[in-house]
């Protein structure tokens, strides 16, 4: 069953105010809509999410529309009419459960997101929330003017997960506005459960959240590095495969699986920077299934642990040291496959190549070798 995220992102946050709205402005150096979308849409339980955009705003879509899995769409008048325009966009897609989300959170953890989906295994409907635990009173003109009792109370967050087909056809037998789609799924008799929310989990809505949410996003500044070397040795035949491109060559590259020596380094960088060990023992030699795999199975995999472990991938820059083939007329190709593979921009993804000046093994033509480096970012 295909779980689909609605990132509703037409709204023009005049709380916050000021000539731009706030999904558009930086926080710690990136748009918030870029935390927000890489957050839904690398989480290993999300297979394709839907951005919505302002009608006046679909001019910046082609950057975010260009991720794999990602589509952009127009929204409307009403955080709701912005839902409704998501969720029919994903009509007849296959898609079982959904999570709505603010673009205005982009705090939410991999961990969050991972509850909300797990809740769905046994209710129509999920969302996080926090109990009120300060005492709450009601005021006028700057007085007191009685007390409430907090106790059953709860401060709603987002991604709210639901039965798509349910949500779907609440949002359009609802009528008015709505604070948000657990309201609506109630009102069509769905059963919600609550899950626990994160106090990180902001929603910024006046200009002073951005100092906070810059505050807590600093606080998790977690950058990682890792490297990967790996080398193979020829042997006779008529192409080797780099980075998953085939190249024709005098000789191939000898190994268990296809011996892609550039993307098992890529591999190792991965698991070396979430210090996961290595290649081998994620997929052993010893293993008879993985012979002539193609490496793309095992990079999808590292690929894989980062969203998992909370990570996003910042960027590779991979160096083949051979004499021959020769690199550079592939290593264009070769970076789109691999961008693809990581599911980041391309302007992420380096690979360049060296001889050894004709020294050592790589020098006398008896093999490849690869150094790969990776930077990932806790998202
Ligand atoms: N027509 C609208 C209105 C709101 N939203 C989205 O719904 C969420 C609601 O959060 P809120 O803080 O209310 O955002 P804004 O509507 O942008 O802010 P404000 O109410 O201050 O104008 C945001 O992700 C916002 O972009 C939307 O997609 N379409
Ligand atoms: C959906 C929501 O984020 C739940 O807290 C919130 O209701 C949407 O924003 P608004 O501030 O209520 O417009």
């Amino acid at each position: 069953m295909k779980t689909a995220a609605v990132i509703v992102a037409a709204g023009r946050g005049r709380r916050v105010g000021g000539p731009v709205p706030k999904q558009w402005r930086m926080l710690s150096g990136r748009a918030v809509l870029a935390w927000t979308l890489d957050a839904l849409r690398t989480h290993p339980g999300i297979d394709l999410t839907v951005l919505v955009l302002s009608p006046d705003d679909m001019g910046m879509a082609a950057g975010y529309a260009a991720h794999e899995g990602v589509t952009v769409v127009p929204g409307g008048e009403s955080r709701s009419a912005s839902v409704r325009a998501g969720l029919a966009s994903l009509e007849n897609r296959g898609i079982g459960r959904v999570l709505i989300h603010d673009v205005a959170r982009p705090l939410v953890s991999p961990a969050l997101i991972t509850r909300v989906i797990a809740a769905l295994e046994t209710a129509s409907g999920a969302a996080p929330a926090l109990a009120v635990t300060d005492a709450l009173w009601t005021g006028e003109e700057g007085r007191v003017t009685g007390t409430r009792p907090r106790a059953g109370l709860y401060r709603a967050q987002t991604p709210q997960g639901f039965d798509f087909t349910a949500i779907l056809a609440a949002h359009r037998a609802h009528r008015g506005d709505a604070a948000d789609d657990v309201e609506v799924a109630l009102a069509a008799g769905l059963d919600v459960s609550i899950v626990e929310g994160e106090e990180r989990n902001l929603k910024i809505t006046v200009e002073g959240d951005f100092a906070r949410a810059e505050t807590l996003m600093e606080a998790r500044l977690d950058i990682r590095t890792g490297n990967g070397f790996d080398v193979h040795a020829f042997e006779e035949g008529d192409h080797v495969t780099l980075c998953g491109i085939d190249l024709p060559h005098h000789k191939a590259l000898k190994g268990h699986s296809d011996a892609d020596v550039g993307m098992h380094a890529v591999t190792d960088a991965i698991y070396g920077a979430l210090a996961e060990g290595d290649i081998g023992r994620h997929f052993p030699p010893s293993q008879e299934r993985w012979r002539d795999a193609a490496s793309e199975i095992f990079l999808s995999h590292a690929v894989s642990r980062i969203a998992a472990r909370g990570f996003t991938l910042g960027n590779i820059d991979l160096t083949l040291i051979c004499e021959t083939p020769k690199i550079t007329p592939h290593a264009q190709e070769m970076r789109d496959n691999l961008a693809r593979i990581a599911g980041i921009d391309i302007d992420r993804v380096s690979v360049k190549a060296t001889t050894s000046e004709r020294l050592g093994f790589a020098g006398r033509e008896e093999g490849i070798a690869a150094m790969a480096s990776v930077t990932l970012v806790a998202s």
